[in-house]
């Protein structure tokens, strides 16, 4: 007697750089049944961060780093998800978290046309966050932005805490502009609407129109650059150094995000910054065998690493003052 197999439900959670897509994942994950999701997680830098910075402790957070969804990896995620198939019953749903400049429709095209993996898993939602305050710069600047936002079936206008309610109602009409289908919804970082979102089944039939999407290769107009240091960093100084960085440098920079190790600290420092907004907060401690290192990515154009390995470099500590 052969078993019926009940396919996934699968939830990709597109948004560009910085919308606050890992900040959704923390807070749904922290909310929700532990292990009830198992998570992809894919990186544009070489170096992992997110996975890193997605707080549950879990076996079911899998990074895939060496490059983005949309261009290359997609054998390398149906290898993935078949993998996770066999595991099936350690997760009820899978969510895959794309890079910020993933086009998600060829990320969804094996949940879509290939068979191996419609027999394990359906696509029911994809949500795409969006930042009140910086979308419609990134709209005037990057192709990226607007096709995440056509694809999606739920838009989440997210860092609505930092936009006045006109402001609000501006991004409101601008994404209905571009996709009027989707359902769009608005929060902020602890007050997100994880319930009306992951409880969104997107209608089978929409959106795509056969194949041809798979062929079309494109080329981002952003780049990466990773940067690891050995020695620590001089907390203070490296902050002011990058407010003074970003304030100069934010129109090329689109996101910047790393976990460094501070001269003296316990805590990993978390750095966070999308177009001029920075912080850097104390985040998990180093494990005693862990090796201390700091890794930072910078996303957007022009990117210089000759250039930025010297300005962080001076925030590196020195004993001498
Ligand atoms: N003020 C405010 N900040 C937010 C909100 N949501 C996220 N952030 C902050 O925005 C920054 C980026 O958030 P992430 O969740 O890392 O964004 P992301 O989309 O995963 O970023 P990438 O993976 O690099 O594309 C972090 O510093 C978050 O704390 C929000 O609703 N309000």
């Amino acid at each position: 007697m052969t078993t019926q197999i009940q396919p996934k439900p699968v939830t990709i959670l597109t948004g560009f750089l910085g919308a606050g897509k890992t900040t959704f994942l923390n807070e749904l994950l922290m909310a929700g049944e532990k292990g009830k999701y198992a998570i992809i997680e894919n990186e544009f830098g070489k170096e992992s961060i997110d996975g890193e910075l997605v707080m549950e402790i879990s076996d079911n957070i899998f990074e895939m780093s060496s490059g983005c969804l949309c261009c290359n990896l997609n054998e390398d995620l149906v290898d993935l998800l078949i993998d996770l198939s066999k595991k099936s019953g350690n997760f009820e749903e899978l969510i895959i978290e794309t890079t910020g400049i993933a086009d998600p429709s060829t990320v969804a095209l094996p949940f879509l046309i290939d068979p191996l993996v419609t027999r394990y898993y359906q696509l029911q939602r994809v949500v795409c966050l969006v930042d009140a305050r910086n979308i419609a710069y990134e709209l005037e600047t990057t192709e990226e932005a607007r096709k995440q936002i056509s694809f999606s079936d739920v838009l989440l206008i997210s860092k609505t805490d930092l936009v006045s309610d006109e402001e609000l109602a501006g991004v409101h009409n601008l994404l209905k502009e571009i996709n009027p289908f989707a359902v769009i919804l608005s929060g902020t970082k602890e007050h997100f609407p994880h319930q009306s979102i992951m409880g969104y089944i997107r209608n089978q039939s929409e959106h795509f129109s056969g194949g041809e999407q798979k062929k079309e290769k494109h080329h981002h107009s952003l780049s990466s650059l990773t940067l690891t240091f050995d020695r620590p960093f001089d907390i203070p100084k490296l902050k002011h150094t990058m407010m003074v960085f970003m304030a100069v440098q934010s129109a090329d920079i689109y996101r910047v995000k790393g976990i460094v190790y501070g001269f003296g600290e316990k805590e990993k420092f978390v750095l966070q910054s999308v177009a001029e907004y920075l912080a850097m907060t104390p985040g998990k401690e180093w494990a005693e065998d862990e090796v201390r290192r700091s890794k930072i990515v910078f996303i957007g154009r022009n990117l210089k690493m000759k250039g930025f390995e010297q300005l962080l470099g001076h925030a590196l500590y020195t004993a001498e003052k």
